[in-house]
């Protein structure tokens, strides 16, 4: 199978239980909650997206043919050494495209495979590092995995039942739009009612990363 691929770059992974660590993001072409055109904004599920995953045009993007050309890709992005090769697969949503392929591909390439998916559909069982971020109005399909990563507020958001789900870690992230702060303070006030969970906050977007 080829891929379609926005945008492919080395950075620190910015969010989450893995901040901080050294990783190189895949980022796919396209999503099934939001068209990504800014005109269909207003009407889509998801309304509060940071991220362009319109096209191949993205530095490091492109189609590739295949797997193995993915993964090589990849591990030129990597740059050095074989040692803790990390790849977080984003998008757009990752798994309309992820597939065995190239979870083995990236595996012979010695990486640990990281996906940030909004749990619409079932996460391959081979990757390795499991953060879902649920989105409100949509049906979750992956109730497990390593991190579920709720972005904050959300109306309509379900709390009872996400707690409910088989996740090691819990973790709430500030939305980042026009109520940057007041979503800041809303995250914070979140954690303080709600010991279950962690305040993660995007390290990447104040470090100036990408
Ligand atoms: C761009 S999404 C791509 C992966 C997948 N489609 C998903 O939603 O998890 C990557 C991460 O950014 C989060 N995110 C998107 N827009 C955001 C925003 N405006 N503020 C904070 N987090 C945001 C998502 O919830 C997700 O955890
Ligand atoms: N540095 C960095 N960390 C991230 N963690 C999740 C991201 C994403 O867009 O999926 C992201 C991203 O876009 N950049
Ligand atoms: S599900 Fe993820 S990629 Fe799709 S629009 Fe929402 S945040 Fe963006
Ligand atoms: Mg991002």
């Amino acid at each position: 199978m080829s891929y379609a691929v926005k945008e492919m770059f080395l950075t620190l992974q910015g969010e989450g239980v893995n901040a901080g660590r050294r990783a190189v993001f895949v980022r796919f072409t396209g999503c099934n909650l939001w068209s990504g055109r800014e005109q269909d904004r207003a009407t889509a599920v998801c309304r509060f997206c940071d991220t362009d995953f319109v096209g191949t045009d993205g530095a490091g993007g492109g189609k590739f043919a295949d797997a193995a050309a993915l993964a090589a890709a990849a591990a030129d992005h990597w740059g050095w050494g074989r040692d803790e090769r990390f790849a977080v697969l984003t998008g757009g949503e990752p798994m309309l495209q992820v597939d065995d392929a190239l979870v083995d591909a990236l595996h012979a390439a010695d990486f640990t495979i990281a996906i940030e998916t909004n749990g619409t559909v079932a996460v391959h069982p081979g990757i390795d590092w499991v953060c879902v971020s649920p989105k409100a109005g949509s049906a979750v399909v992956q109730r497990s995995g390593d991190e579920l990563k709720l972005v904050w507020p959300q109306p309509g958001t379900d709390l009872e039942a996400i707690e409910g789900w088989d996740f090691t870690h819990f973790l709430v992230q500030p939305m980042d739009d026009a109520s940057a702060v007041a979503n800041q303070a809303a995250a914070i006030d979140f954690v303080m009612f709600r010991p279950k969970w962690r305040l993660t906050l995007q390290a990447h977007k104040a470090l100036g990363l990408r």
